[in-house]
């Protein structure tokens, strides 16, 4: 079995609110069709779970793993299953860089294995795993081109719009979005009004991008400057900034 995983850009990320140290966000998520990574599950014969790939991290660390061991307490099958394949993930997607490409893994390894050994898991029962191992997770699992995301990104509606295709760069810079995050906390909280948000989430994802300028758009992007100030060398005009970096991205007019 092989399917491809995208990556995510964030249209817009807004914090709306505090939830415990967690941040409650409400974004638009869209995938990047030009952008996505290759897993695979391969026939052989192994004594342990094996991931073949070249990754910034150790098996034990890796989302899929994580997401792994949380399918094989549900049914032996799992474990069962990965005796006899193994899982091989050709990455393109660049770590730590704002475009989910761990949560992305997790999911659809999670969608291939719900498939392979018959979990018969429905997609909200997978996104509520999901979301343990990581924010956007839940994003991945409904296989939506387009959502608003909120909560802390557990709950996912599918936004109808032409899907849209970008252009990314991912400057060498890792943000650690933990850092970003509090950065935000203690010097740029600011909690998004009511109005405004309708108004984001009604809108189109084209649209919010020739209204709103990258501050607007995302608000890490000022706490990502203060930890990260040469992120501030591609802050060019119509190139925007994705979760909590260190990536951006431009439309690709069709
Ligand atoms: C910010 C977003 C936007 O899409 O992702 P990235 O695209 O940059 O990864 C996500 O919300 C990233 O969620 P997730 O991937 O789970 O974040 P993690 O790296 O596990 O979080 C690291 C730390 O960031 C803070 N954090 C994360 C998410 C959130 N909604 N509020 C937070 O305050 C917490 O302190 C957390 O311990
Ligand atoms: N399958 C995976 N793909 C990418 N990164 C992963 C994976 N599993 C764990 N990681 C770790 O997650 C961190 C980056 O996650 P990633 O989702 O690529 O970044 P971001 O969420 O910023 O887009 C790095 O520490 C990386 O080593």
């Amino acid at each position: 079995m092989v399917r491809r995983s995208f990556a995510k850009v964030n249209i817009f990320l807004k914090i709306a609110g505090k939830r415990g140290d967690y941040h409650e966000i409400v974004s638009r998520f869209a995938i990047v069709p030009s952008l996505y990574d290759i897993i695979s599950f391969d026939e052989g014969i192994f004594s342990d779970f094996t991931l073949v790939g070249n990754f910034g991290c150790e098996t034990k660390k890796n989302t899929i793993y994580k997401a792994y061991l949380k399918l094989k307490e549900l049914s032996s099958e799992v474990e069962e299953y990965f005796k006899k394949h193994c899982v091989i993930v050709d990455k393109t997607i660049p770590e730590f860089a704002g475009l989910g490409g761990g949560s992305s893994n997790a999911a659809i390894f999670m969608l291939m294995v719900n498939e392979v050994c018959s979990l018969n898991l429905s997609k909200d029962e997978l996104a509520k795993i999901g979301v343990q191992i990581g924010a956007d997770v839940p994003f991945f699992i409904y296989e939506y081109n387009s959502a608003n995301v909120t909560g802390i990104g557990e709950i996912v509606e599918k936004f109808d719009e032409e899907p849209l295709d970008f252009e990314v760069i991912t400057p060498k810079i890792e943000c650690n979005t933990g850092k970003i995050f509090t950065s935000f906390r203690k010097n740029h909280y600011k909690e998004l009004d009511n109005k405004l948000k309708e108004k984001l989430l009604n809108m189109k994802s084209k649209d919010i991008l020739l209204n709103y300028n990258i501050y607007e758009a995302n608000d890490l992007f000022e706490s990502s400057l203060d930890s990260y100030p040469e992120l501030n060398e591609y802050n060019k005009k119509d190139w925007f900034f994705s979760g909590s970096g260190s990536s951006f991205f431009k439309v690709i007019d069709e």
